[in-house]
């Protein structure tokens, strides 16, 4: 009779984005846990799972973390923090953060808003002399790409709702000129959770054409689209960020 747990061990579970939210609500509302303490243990999971796929990229690779306007971008801040703080250079190019990061990248007062864990960690990069670029600031000529590039997609999560062409646009234009330089410029691309311009309850695509990311580190348990991208070649870890079975 084989063992029951390992049975269960065996399956993933899946969780909806409707469940993991209740979920996470559930533990803050118990105070076992913090936002903040789970958005950090988010950005440690992706940082963690991209060594633990590519070891070789921690002595020579340099980091491009898109970053949204909502708490999937504040992972994305995390990941560019705990980077950095391993010596890589690291370039956030943003959406929605012009507040904190004006144009002319001087720190101006900004203007008051709504705190959130992802301002938190926005302002925590920007008082450590991390850079924000704007999202249309992407190097767009191959030779401004360096040899070894991580990308990181942290522009929108399980809380996409719409098609996020808009959003990714300036990226696929400049992968397509990254793309016909002829330098062998290894460039690797993890997904925060879940890939932009997916669904993650269906699965389906938001728009045209989702990000193709070669890992997708997502937090706790599988949402539904895991399995189709499993199916489809790409690599899933679930990283445990300290939330109750
Ligand atoms: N405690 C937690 O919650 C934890 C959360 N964690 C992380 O947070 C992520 C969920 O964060 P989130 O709920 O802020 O949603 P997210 O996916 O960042 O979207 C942001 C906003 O974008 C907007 N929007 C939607 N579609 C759009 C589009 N096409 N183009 C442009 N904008 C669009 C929409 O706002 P709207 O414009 O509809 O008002 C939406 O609210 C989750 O995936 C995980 O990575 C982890 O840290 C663990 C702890
Ligand atoms: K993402």
């Amino acid at each position: 009779m084989q063992d029951k747990n390992a049975a269960e061990r065996k399956t993933v579970q899946t969780v909806t984005s409707a469940q993991m939210r209740a979920i996470e609500a559930a533990a803050m509302e118990a105070g076992t846990v913090t936002g903040l303490q789970l958005m950090e243990r988010a950005g440690e999971g992706v940082v963690q799972a991209v060594l633990a796929q590519w070891p070789h990229l921690d002595h020579a690779a340099e980091a491009l973390v898109l970053c949204g306007p909502g708490n999937n971008g504040g992972d994305g801040f995390v990941v560019a923090r705990l980077l950095r703080a391993r010596g890589w250079k690291v370039t956030v190019c943003a959406k929605g953060w012009e507040a904190l990061f004006p144009p002319d990248d001087v720190a101006r007062e900004p203007a008051a808003r709504s705190g959130g864990d992802a301002w938190t960690n926005a302002r925590r990069w920007r008082d450590l002399g991390g850079r924000c670029l704007p999202l249309e600031s992407l190097p767009d000529r191959a030779r401004d790409v360096p040899e070894r590039l991580l990308v990181v997609d942290a522009l929108l999560g399980i809380g996409q709702t719409r098609p996020a062409d808009d959003l990714l646009r300036p990226f696929w234009t400049a992968w397509g000129r990254w793309s016909e330089s002829e330098s062998g410029t290894e460039i690797r691309r993890v997904s925060v959770d879940v890939p932009t311009g997916c669904d993650c309850d269906t699965g389906e695509p938001l728009g045209q054409r989702p990000f193709e990311p070669d890992l997708v580190v997502t937090f706790h348990a599988e949402k539904p689209v895991h399995a189709r991208l499993r199916a489809g070649g790409v690599r899933i870890v679930v990283a445990d960020i300290g939330l109750p079975a």
